[in-house]
C-alpha cells in the first residue's frame, strides 16, 4: 500500500567550512582491457591486472542514493551488487530510509550541503571510474550532483531514476521528474528505468505491452541518454522478464527467465550497479547490461526460498558466489574459447561400426589432440545416454577437457558436464542459460547473422557454423561453404568453431579463411569414422597448428 511518508530534515550540528577541490581528472576514453590472445590450450582464464604508477587500479563505482535499513535495496544493495562482481563501491547517502519486507516507514533526507561535500570527498580524490545513481529525493539534489559530476568528470554514469519503491512508497519528489529529464539524463551513459518510472516520466504513457517498452526507451532517450534500458520486470502476464534496450540506432529484446520468488526486493538498485561496475571494468556497454541481467538471475535463482521477514517482498543475497551452489562459478571462468580448437564430436553408430566403445574412443580423440568433446547421441536412451555421459566425464576430466551435451540439457545436468551444444529447433539458449547457471558452456548451431546475433544476445559462448561443407553424417543439411562461414564470423560477437564435412584434407582451407574469432573445426567422422582415432586426431591436430602458427 502507498504511503505518504515523513521527510525530516538532518541536522547538521557544527557545520565544517568547505575545503576548496580543485578537478583533478579529464573524461577518460571507454576502454576494454583486452585478454591477452593465448596460443596455449588452457582452460584457465587470465585476469589483466591493470597497474598504475602508484600500484594497482581498482576499478571503482560511486553509488549515489539513500540507505536501506533492510539492507536489501538503496546502499546496501549496491556495494554488495559491485563487490559480488569484483569492483570497489564507495558511497554517498541522499537519505537514510527506515524499511523492511512489509514497506518504507520513513524517510530522513540528508541535507543537499552535506551530499555536495560527500560527493566532493570522493570524486576528488578517490579515482572514481563510474558513478551509479539510485535515490535522489530532491531537484536541488539533482542540481548538486549535476554540478559535481561536471566538476569531477567520470568514465561513465548509471542513472536508475528510483521515484517510488516496489512496495508503492514514495521515494522522490515530483519535482525530480524535470530535473532527470531536463538536466541528469543529459550527462547519462544509460537510465535504467522500470515501467512505472517509465510511464512517469513519459506523463503518464501506459505500458502494457513489450512494444510499449519499445516506444517508451525511444522517447526517454530523446531527453539525452546515450542509452536506455526500459526493464519489464512488472510486465503482466509474461513469463520470461524482457528488457528493451535501446542504444539510439538499434533496439533489444533481452529475454531471461522469470524466477518465482517473493524475494525480488532491490533487483532495481542491484542490475544498475552490476552496469556500472561491468562499465567500471571497462567493458562495451550491452555487454555490461547482458551480464548485470545474468547476475541478477542467478542471484534470484539461488536465493528464491530465502525466507525473511513478514512482508510481501523479502531481499536475496547478493553474496552467493561466496557459498557452495550450481550458481557460484565465475561466469565465463570455465570457458576458454581455445578450446573450440580441436572439437570432437562423437556418435556411438561409428563406434559400434568400428567395434570399440564410446569411452575409448573419447580417450583416443583426447590423446591424439581434441580440445573439446561433444556427446552427440541420437538414438540412445535416456538412462544409457546418462550413463555414456557419466562414463565419459571420468574419461576428459583427467585431462581437463570439456564434455558437451548435444541437444539433451537433462542428461548434461544429470551428469554435471560442462554444457551443452543446441540447434535452432533445440531448447532456446537463454532458456538453457537459466536451466544451467552462469558456470556452464553453451554453444548454438548458426547458419545466419540473425542466428549469431541471437546466439549472443541469449548468453551463448560460442556458435557452431556450417556446414561449411557437404556431409553424409546429419542428413539434409545445409551447406554455407567457406563464404557463409566468413559471413557469420565477421558478424559473430561470439567465438566460432566450423563443421561440416571438415576433415584432414580441407581444415586448412577453413582456418585459413582469417577470421580471428573463427577458434577451430568440429568434426565428427573424420576422427569417429576411421580406424585409428587417436592417430587421425593426431595428423589433424598437426595441420590445424601449421595454419595457426602461419596466420598468427
Ligand atoms: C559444434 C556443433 N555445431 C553444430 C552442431 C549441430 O547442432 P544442431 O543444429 O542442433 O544439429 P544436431 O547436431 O543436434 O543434429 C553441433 N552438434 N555441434
Ligand atoms: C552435427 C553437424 N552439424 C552440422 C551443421 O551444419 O550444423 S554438420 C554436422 C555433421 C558433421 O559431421 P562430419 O564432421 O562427419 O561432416
Ligand atoms: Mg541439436
Amino acid at each position: 500500500m502507498a504511503s505518504t511518508l515523513f521527510f525530516q530534515p538532518f541536522v547538521l550540528s557544527s557545520p565544517t567550512p568547505l575545503v576548496s577541490f580543485s578537478p583533478i581528472r579529464a573524461i577518460l576514453p571507454g576502454c576494454l582491457s583486452p585478454r591477452r590472445r593465448s596460443v596455449s590450450l588452457s582452460t584457465t582464464a587470465m585476469a589483466d591486472k591493470p597497474t598504475s604508477a602508484m600500484g594497482t587500479k581498482l576499478p571503482h563505482v560511486l553509488t549515489v542514493a539513500g540507505s536501506d535499513s533492510g539492507g536489501g535495496a538503496g546502499i546496501q544493495a549496491d556495494i554488495k551488487a559491485c563487490g559480488a562482481m569484483g569492483v570497489y563501491c564507495s558511497s554517498v547517502i541522499t537519505a537514510v530510509t527506515a524499511q523492511n519486507t512489509v514497506g518504507v516507514q520513513g524517510v530522513h533526507p540528508v541535507p543537499e550541503k552535506f551530499i555536495e561535500k560527500q560527493l566532493e570527498s570522493v570524486l576528488s580524490d578517490m579515482d572514481v571510474d563510474v558513478v551509479k545513481t539510485g535515490m535522489l529525493p530532491s531537484l536541488g539534489v539533482i542540481k548538486v550532483l549535476c554540478e559535481s559530476l561536471k566538476r569531477f568528470p567520470v568514465k561513465a554514469l548509471v542513472v536508475d531514476p528510483v521515484m517510488v519503491s516496489t512496495s508503492g512508497d514514495t521515494l522522490s519528489a515530483p519535482s525530480t521528474l524535470s530535473g532527470y529529464r531536463d538536466e541528469l539524463f543529459r550527462m547519462a551513459d544509460i537510465v535504467t528505468p522500470n515501467l512505472k518510472e517509465a510511464s512517469a516520466l513519459l506523463g503518464g504513457m501506459q505500458l502494457q505491452a513489450v512494444s510499449d517498452m519499445s516506444l517508451a526507451a525511444k522517447s526517454i532517450h530523446k531527453f539525452g541518454p546515450k542509452n536506455v534500458l526500459v526493464k519489464g520486470g512488472d510486465l503482466s502476464g509474461s513469463t520470461e522478464a524482457v528488457d528493451i534496450f535501446f542504444d539510439g540506432e538499434t533496439l533489444y529484446e533481452l529475454r531471461g527467465s522469470r524466477v518465482q520468488t517473493r524475494n525480488t526486493h532491490g533487483t532495481g538498485c542491484t542490475l544498475a550497479s552490476c552496469i556500472a561496475a561491468e562499465l567500471a571494468k571497462g567493458h562495451p556497454m550491452l555487454q555490461a547490461v547482458k551480464a548485470a541481467k545474468a547476475f541478477l538471475e542467478s542471484a534470484l535463482h539461488y536465493s528464491k526460498d530465502i525466507a525473511m521477514g513478514s512482508g510481501p517482498q523479502g531481499p536475496f543475497d547478493h553474496l552467493f558466489r561466496l557459498k557452495s551452489s550450481p550458481y557460484n562459478v565465475e561466469p565465463r571462468l570455465k570457458f576458454n574459447p581455445d578450446d573450440l580448437f580441436l572439437y570432437a564430436v562423437t556418435d556411438s553408430g561409428m563406434n559400434r561400426k568400428w567395434g570399440r566403445p564410446m569411452t575409448d574412443a573419447v580417450e583416443a580423440a583426447i590423446k591424439g589432440g581434441a580440445t573439446i568433446i561433444q556427446l552427440r547421441e541420437k538414438e540412445m536412451k535416456t538412462q544409457e545416454f546418462i550413463q555414456t555421459a557419466k562414463a565419459c566425464m571420468e574419461v576428459c576430466q583427467p585431462h581437463k577437457i570439456p564434455l558437451l551435451i548435444n541437444d539433451r540439457v537433462d542428461v548434461a545436468l544429470a551428469c554435471n558436464a560442462d554444457g551443452v551444444h543446441v540447434g535452432q529447433s533445440d531448447m532456446q539458449a537463454h532458456t538453457v542459460r537459466a536451466l544451467l547457471g552462469p558456470g556452464k558452456i553453451i554453444g548454438v548451431s548458426c547458419k545466419t547473422v540473425a542466428q549469431a546475433e541471437k546466439a549472443w544476445m541469449d548468453g551463448a559462448d560460442y556458435i557452431g557454423c556450417g556446414g561449411v561443407f557437404p556431409t553424409n553424417t546429419k542428413k539434409d543439411n545445409i551447406t554455407i561453404g567457406l563464404e557463409g562461414l566468413k559471413e557469420i564470423c565477421l558478424a559473430s560477437k561470439l567465438p566460432v568453431v566450423a563443421i561440416g564435412g571438415i576433415g584432414i584434407g580441407n581444415a586448412n582451407l577453413v582456418m585459413e579463411i582469417g577470421m580471428k574469432n573463427l577458434k577451430g573445426v568440429a568434426v565428427v567422422s573424420a576422427l569417429f569414422d576411421k580406424e585409428n582415432v587417436e592417430g587421425e586426431a593426431r595428423k589433424l591436430r598437426s595441420v590445424l597448428e601449421r595454419v595457426f602458427c602461419s596466420v598468427s
